[in-house]
């Protein structure tokens, strides 16, 4: 594993957000608050220092694509701008491995909430499947605030959010009766998704909610059609 200082807090975020992320919604702790087709959206209405910081759970399959596909795109700043709406500027302070990032992003302003920037590592990675031989490998990526001597102090004009999201991404294959090729009619993309955003100053928490509501099934209806659409027709990466 890379020598790098934040490798070790990488390797455990990672692992954590992993089990968290496969507990899936149980409990009846979680509450859908929105559904589009295969897609649930759950949260929890949690406060700290009076700031909504609501967890958020989303499930959804996604026909067509594989786990490492899905986390490849959520993790490449490259594309990011294709599918992220409320993003206005990013910068990658450091590639710390192909797999491992530090990222500035300044978000747009979503009212009543002033700009807003979040400055975290980003690492995606494939776990081999433990509990089922025979399944495809699950794929993770996580992005979880960070500190960075790069990152402009920017003097008090922005509040920085604190984040912790991941995607943890599992496949399955349904070979054709027939014996022929696996195509991507025969691939299924089990997604869960976990964000925990603390907003970092105050937002009005009524108002805060409303824009969750808002953003977040569009943000995955948005990234998984634009992953969809990027693979159709391309080879598939198992
Ligand atoms: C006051 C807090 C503002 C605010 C800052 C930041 C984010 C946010 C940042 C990162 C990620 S991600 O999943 O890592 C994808 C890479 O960008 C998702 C969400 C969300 C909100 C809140 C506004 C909500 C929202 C939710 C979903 C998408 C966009 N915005």
């Amino acid at each position: 594993a890379p020598a790098h200082p934040l490798w070790p807090e990488i390797e455990r975020v990672t692992l954590e957000q992993l089990q968290y992320a496969r507990l899936g919604v149980e409990g009846g702790v979680w509450q859908l608050f929105a559904e589009d087709g295969e897609m649930k959206m759950y949260k929890r209405e949690e406060e700290v220092d009076g700031l909504a910081v609501d967890p958020l759970k989303a499930v959804h399959t996604v026909k067509g694509v594989t786990g490492r596909e899905m986390t490849h795109y959520f993790f490449s700043p490259d594309v990011r701008f294709e599918w992220e709406t409320t993003l206005e500027q990013m910068k990658v302070l450091e590639t710390i491995a192909d797999d491992t990032l530090v990222i500035l992003q300044i978000h747009k302003r979503v009212w009543p909430a002033s700009q807003r920037d979040a400055l975290f590592w980003s690492h995606v990675r494939r776990v081999p499947n433990d509990t089922d031989r025979d399944a495809q490998d699950i794929w993770i990526a996580c992005n979880h605030s960070t500190e960075h001597h790069e990152a402009p102090s920017n003097e008090g004009k922005m509040v920085r959010v604190a984040l912790t999201v991941c995607l943890v991404c599992q496949t399955s294959i349904e070979p054709p009766a027939d014996g022929g090729p696996v195509t991507r009619d025969h691939l299924t993309c089990k997604i869960t998704y976990c964000s925990v955003v603390n907003p970092g100053g105050w937002v009005p928490t009524s108002a805060l909610r409303a824009v969750y509501k808002r953003e977040y099934p569009k943000f995955l209806k948005r990234f998984t059609q634009y992953v969809k659409d990027r693979c159709d027709k391309q080879p598939i990466l198992f």
